[in-house]
């Protein structure tokens, strides 16, 4: 029985596919992105290729450097050629929510800038319906009790996410993450409009077509899907 680290390992390796000479490289976060990295970084070396890695956090970054892939930020380049991240939840029709390990915001700025995005994920990050996963909202520290009280009155189950010593989590942007314990979306367009109006937040964590490449890692080995 394949373990569901395996499975991140798969899809992570096999991502590497997508690269070729000369791109640069959004680097997403997360666990299953961890491996994605360390493959890329043994393909640099074996290939002799030429990357340039755009990080979207802290703790991608720090990998990242460790293993010696050349970094810059994402306003020193004109483009980015493509993006691999992982995913919380990617529903049928290719929308996700992304966010779980706190770095939505810088995800979301360098998938938008970036010509193609690829999701790796397992299998279990495959739903019909987003909303099972909560959905993280970062917001601006002033005021956030203010929105996690709209929030709450409008029955979004919000909670702050909290550090490992109790404190509320700060994101690399200094930010809160109020999560929302919706279940079901159902309609997470008109969700996101309404997220993007409230004054104080920066982001939200669904990611709405931004990608028509998922890699999903099953025991029987990695799939790939693409949108129509
Ligand atoms: O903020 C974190 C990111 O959106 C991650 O890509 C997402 O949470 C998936 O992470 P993992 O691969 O660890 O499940």
């Amino acid at each position: 029985m394949v373990n569901q680290n395996e499975l991140k390992a798969l899809v992570g390796k096999k991502a590497v596919d997508w690269v070729f000479d000369n791109m640069t490289i959004g680097l997403g976060t997360g666990s299953t992105v961890k491996y994605m990295i360390e493959a890329l970084a043994k393909k640099i070396q074996k290939e002799n290729l030429s990357i340039t890695g755009i990080v979207t956090s802290a703790e991608t970054a720090k990998q990242a450097t460790s293993l010696g892939i050349p970094l810059k930020s994402v306003d020193e380049v004109d483009h980015i050629d493509l993006t691999i991240d992982g995913a919380d939840e990617v529903s049928a029709d290719f929308q996700g929510i992304k966010g779980g390990g706190a770095a939505l915001l810088f995800e979301k700025i360098v998938a938008t800038n970036s010509k193609k995005n690829i999701w790796i994920v397992d299998q279990s990050k495959l739903v019909n319906k987003l909303g099972s996963f909560p959905l993280p909202v970062e917001v601006i520290p002033y005021g956030s009790k203010k929105i996690f009280e709209r929030f709450d009155s409008r029955k979004f189950h919000p909670t702050f996410r909290l550090a490992a010593d109790g404190s509320k989590l700060r994101t690399d942007s200094d930010n809160y993450i109020i999560d929302l314990h919706l279940e079901q979306i159902t309609d997470p367009f008109k969700l996101a409009d309404y997220l993007k109006a409230q004054v104080g937040v920066v982001e939200h964590g669904l990611f709405l077509n931004t990608v028509n490449t998922v890699i999903v890692g099953y025991t029987s080995g990695p799939k790939v899907l693409e949108a129509r």
